[in-house]
């Protein structure tokens, strides 16, 4: 069928078929696979063979593969297996290696959501529930693309190949293995021609875009134990170094309170300025006052300077401070004196920072930092961390996927990097050797890992819809 008349069926398909493609995603909602939290395992596992059993329906030959074990406090915990598929193998097609992840982070209703986190509920044409928009309505958009040409009876303008995980929010574990010592040696990236991935948001809530750099992820776990148990405050308050204490004098040391990283040399390695790239951030469509609002933050750091704010967004590291492991945060008046507790937080590395280089810098600080303190407690640090990746967006491979964007919202997307980390994307670059893209689905005002995450109806229909535009146009590519 002549290009002009395929599209607009495949979009009058996809309008026809809002309410299935709901139902689909209340589905995957449906299932807490919670990747951080071992209770949540089955989950996981479940989600794993959940999505196998959606991709064997739109004709993809699939397998789940194993990636072992992970240990958490000395235990040996199953890893959720990674989901691998193909669909079509038509030597004179392009071949897209399609990476989503299946995982979700925790969710309660007592956080503060509005609705049951995992009931996904409808509320103003958005659809609201964890997972919605992080990352099962982008996975589920791929497979109603793959349906919607089946649909009006066409066949796929590419290849795909498929890697769904279920431990993106937990460092990917046994992925980049997987990757680079498995499914590299057996040749899947061999026919692979490009990359593509939606996982990450537009940066405003009508604009979209298409994104070449995330940053990266380092993420520590700082304990201190001054006893075996948890002791009354009453009874040995004032007999005990505290390790309570102990932690928040090393948690205070790592960040000022306007966002600067105090670490020894931390910045050192941060790739330069290039004037050149500082003109970049002045045309992208981003309003800082409707930021801060969406927040309801105070104030704005950076005076609130629209390109400043973004470069420490996506071309700077920040320091994060997550929380306390051990520590009375639920409500009411405890008083106990924990016996031990674990500091969490977490720095978003950038170009040219490489993870062990940050993991030695922030050990060495902690533990001068330790030393000066001078306490008899036990201290201990380790670390999980994931490397920041940037593309070349001047590729044809970009060029397609703004093809497909005007097609659908009838206007140039902005070229956009990413605060967040997806550990894999630099080693599927790395696998492959191919262009990567990001290709978001949601709005920047999803909330993902927050209270009341959502995907806009239109954000869900009209990014399948772009999913199967940008498919056709990459089918175009020459071979
Ligand atoms: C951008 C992506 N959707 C995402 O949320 N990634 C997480 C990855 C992560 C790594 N460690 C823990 N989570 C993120 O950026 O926080
Ligand atoms: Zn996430
Ligand atoms: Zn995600």
């Amino acid at each position: 069928m002549a290009a002009e008349k395929m599209l607009p069926q495949i979009f009058k398909f996809v309008d026809q078929n809002v309410e299935s493609y709901k139902a689909l995603l209340k589905e995957a909602v449906a299932i807490p696979s919670v990747s951080c939290d071992p209770k949540y395992r089955k989950e996981c596992i479940r989600m794993a063979h959940w999505m196998q059993n959606k991709l064997k329906e739109v004709g993809a030959s699939t397998e789940l593969r194993d990636v072992g074990f992970q240990t958490i406090d000395g235990n040996e915990i199953q890893l959720p297996p990674v989901v691998v598929g193909s669909l079509g193998n038509d030597p004179k097609k392009n071949t897209i290696c399609v990476y989503g992840h299946l995982d979700v982070q925790p969710a309660l209703k007592s956080d503060g959501w509005e609705s049951e986190p995992f009931e996904l509920v409808e509320r103003d044409n958005k659809l609201y529930g964890r997972g919605a928009t992080d990352d099962k309505g982008p996975v589920l958009g791929w497979l109603h693309a793959i349906n919607a040409y089946k649909g009006i009876g066409e066949e796929l303008p590419v290849n795909l190949k498929f890697i769904f995980e279920c431990m993106e929010e937990s460092g990917s574990e046994g992925l980049d293995e997987l990757l680079m010592e498995k499914l590299k040696p057996e040749g899947f990236f061999d026919t692979v021609d490009y990359v593509c991935i939606s996982d990450n948001y537009w940066l405003g809530t009508t604009k979209p875009c298409i994104t070449y750099g995330l940053r990266g992820i380092s993420y520590y776990f700082l304990e201190v134990e001054c006893a075996k148990m948890d002791l009354h405050s009453g009874v040995y308050g004032g007999t005990v170094h505290e390790a309570m204490s102990d932690l928040i004098y090393l948690m205070n040391t790592l960040v000022d309170k306007d966002g600067k990283i105090l670490i020894t040399d931390i910045y050192k390695s941060v790739a330069p300025l290039l004037e050149s790239e500082k003109k970049l951030y002045n045309s992208i469509d981003f309003d800082p006052e409707a930021y801060r609002k969406s927040i309801e933050a105070h104030k704005l750091p950076h005076n609130g300077v629209k390109e400043e704010l973004l470069m420490h967004r996506w071309r700077f590291p920040s320091l994060s401070l997550h929380g306390i492991e051990g520590a009375a945060f639920q409500p009411g008046a405890k008083t106990v004196i924990p016996g031990k507790v674990i500091g969490k937080f977490s720095i978003r590395i950038v170009p040219n920072q490489e993870p062990e280089e940050v993991e030695k810098l922030v050990f060495d600080y902690i533990h001068k930092k330790w030393a000066e303190r001078g306490s008899p407690n036990k201290m201990r640090i380790t670390a999980q961390s994931g490397r920041a990746w940037t593309e070349n967006p001047d590729h044809p491979h970009y060029q397609a996927a703004a093809r497909a964007t005007r097609l659908i919202y009838q206007t140039e997307p902005d070229m956009s990097r990413e605060g967040g980390s997806i550990p894999v994307t630099i080693t599927l670059q790395e696998a492959s050797g191919r262009n990567v893209l990001l290709l978001p689905m949601g709005a920047g005002d999803d909330m993902a890992h927050s209270q009341n995450e959502k995907l806009n109806v239109r954000n869900y229909i009209e990014g399948i819809k772009l999913f199967a535009a940008y498919l056709y146009e990459v089918g175009k590519l020459p071979k």
